[in-house]
């Protein structure tokens, strides 16, 4: 009897939950915002959304119905989303604003709980362990790994070219660039040598196992998303939950070998570790030993299990995002000749082969072009938040208007309320950047539009790398990688589309990567000719 009981308050709590959810998004103040009317109860705007090219029809809404709208989700939740660069930090910087619970639980299957997972008290601990590891000293002393990896490339290239005994070759930009920078996170990560780009060596187990949990993680499929809302499902034993436990066992106990190394070092470092080792200088080393600081609280240290989620979380976070970078840079470059010869110009005028951070870091034309790369082909075009409690979002400007004509400065949201950051949308606005935003054009650059000056990002006067509390911990690694990169491959090299223009389209898995659709298979790649050049 008792059981019964317990089993119908369960079953009435679970209602009332799913109740909750369902009625919930009918009382948010959020409705009273001007934006598209909800084609489905079920699907809201979703579906069209995932129809047309990231961010495009956002942007097609704040044209036409102002500077805040709200649009719908599943189930007709609301979704708000706006340009308004105050409301944007506020969202940022507020505590009252998560990523949303589904989207971390579906991180966290693959990833673990580091630190793109985590929110609060939590983050602010692993953060603070953490940051020193990017700093500025520390990614100068990793630009190494990035030229040793970006000559590699280049010899690689080489000889293709002498293979083909034409003058030149045609490569895959996409496969390439993601094995240097799977490579770069390795040994700059952890001194693991994946050893992606060497052509003789099939994909090692750490590889392989990433390659596994990463595409199973990025496909969108019913299982996926059913594990977003009932974890439980992971553990069904499907073909798909076998193989990614499989992977995650080996990337477990991968990574449990390579702490316990560092541990080992940090704690012989006077008599073994010299101190320009590669051992010392990897990004998990760094956050191994500021973990271990002796002036560091016992309550603020990081647990193994901890130290040991960062090692998927930088795998996922620093190596398709920055070689998608790179790749969205040969595009453009091969699309804009006169870039291309201005750019190859300055970069020949070093003299070695292989520049300081600092060198890297004081070519302006190099600076302009990565800037209008990262501004243009965002790689990571747009992000969530969910609103943790009612808040009221301040706005700059004039605010918006409502059905009535009355005159808003702030925008008041319901806890459960998702807001769209639109990254590139912001990136390419016309208010911001003038008629021309959505051209590739390294020399706006050379003057800063006003209102550039006041996006909450991070870096480059760019939403790219986020801002606020979450903001990308890996900016500094990722530009200087990209300008080694940029620079190794532009002095060797001059590049063209190998298809036309119209056969490249991009696609957006959360990181937007370019598809050939000359090719029946339509994949992800990107096919440029590469002719060496002759100084
Ligand atoms: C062009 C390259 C990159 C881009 C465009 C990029 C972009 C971003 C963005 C937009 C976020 C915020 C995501 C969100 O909160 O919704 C983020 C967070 C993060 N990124 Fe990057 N990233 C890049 C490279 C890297 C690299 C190289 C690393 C590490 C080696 C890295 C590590 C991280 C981590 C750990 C976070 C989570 C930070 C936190 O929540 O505190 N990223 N990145």
């Amino acid at each position: 009897m008792y059981a019964l009981y317990l089993s119908a308050a369960a079953l009435l709590f679970g209602l009332y939950k799913l109740l909750r959810l369902f009625i919930r998004p009918y009382f948010s103040p959020t409705r009273a915002l001007p934006g598209p009317p909800s084609p489905s109860w079920l699907w809201g705007n979703f579906k069209d959304i995932v129809k047309a090219d990231n961010s495009v029809l956002h942007e097609a809404w704040l044209d036409k119905y102002g500077p805040v709208i709200r649009y719908t989700g599943m189930f007709n939740d609301n979704r708000v989303t706006t340009l308004d660069m105050r409301a944007l930090h506020h969202v940022l910087n507020s505590p009252a604003f998560e990523k949303p619970l589904q989207a971390r639980i579906n991180l966290a299957q693959f990833l673990g709980e580091g630190l793109l997972f985590v929110e609060g008290d939590e983050h602010r601990k692993q953060r603070r362990v953490m940051n020193p590891a990017f700093g500025p000293t520390q990614i100068r002393e990793m630009t190494d790994i990035f030229l040793e990896k970006s000559l590699q490339l280049r010899d690689i290239w080489l000889s293709e070219v002498a293979k083909s005994g034409d003058e030149r070759a045609r490569v895959d930009a996409v496969s390439w660039l993601s094995k240097l920078t799977l490579d770069v996170i390795g040994l700059a990560g952890f001194s693991y040598p994946f050893d992606a780009l060497n052509p003789a060596q099939a994909p090692n187990e750490l590889n392989a196992a990433f390659s596994t949990i990463f595409s199973a993680g990025t496909k969108f499929n019913l299982l996926n998303f059913l594990i977003g809302f009932f974890p439980i499902f992971g553990h069904i034993p499907t073909t798909r939950n076998r193989k990614m436990a499989r992977a995650k066992a080996v990337m477990a106990r991968i990574g449990r070998d390579l702490l316990a190394e560092k541990k080992a070092a940090v704690l012989g470092e006077h008599e073994k570790v010299a101190k320009d080792s590669l051992q010392g200088r990897d990004l998990l080393s760094l956050l191994v030993r500021a973990n271990m600081a002796t002036d560091l609280p016992e309550a603020q240290r990081m647990s193994d299990e901890d130290v040991l989620a960062q090692v998927p979380t930088f795998l996922v976070a620093g190596h398709e995002t920055t070689s998608t970078s790179v790749t969205w840079a040969l595009y453009a470059l091969s699309l804009s000749p006169a870039s291309q010869t201005r750019l190859r110009e300055e970069l020949l005028s070093v003299d070695t082969d292989t520049p300081s951070m600092d060198t890297l870091a004081g070519l302006p034309y190099l600076d302009k072009v990565c800037r209008e790369v990262l501004r243009v082909h965002a790689p990571v075009p747009s992000t969530v938040r969910i609103a943790v409690r009612d808040d009221v979002i301040p706005m700059g400007g004039s605010g918006w208007v409502d059905n009535a004509g009355v005159q808003h400065t702030a925008i008041r949201i319901a806890k459960g309320d998702v807001v769209f950051v639109p990254i590139l949308a912001l990136n390419r606005a016309k208010a911001v950047w003038g008629e021309d935003a959505e051209e590739f054009r390294p020399e706006r650059w050379d003057v800063l539009p006003e209102p550039a000056a006041k996006i909450p990002g991070v870096w480059g006067n760019l939403l790219t790398f986020l801002g606020g509390s979450h903001a990308c911990i890996g900016y500094r690694f990722s530009v200087i990688e990209m300008k080694a990169i940029i620079f190794t491959l532009v002095r060797a090299f001059e590049f063209e589309l190998a298809v036309p223009k119209d056969k490249i389209v991009k696609r957006s898995m959360i990181v937007t990567r370019p598809v050939d659709i000359s090719e029946p298979d339509q994949r992800n790649r990107l096919p440029i000719v590469v002719r060496p050049y002759r100084r």
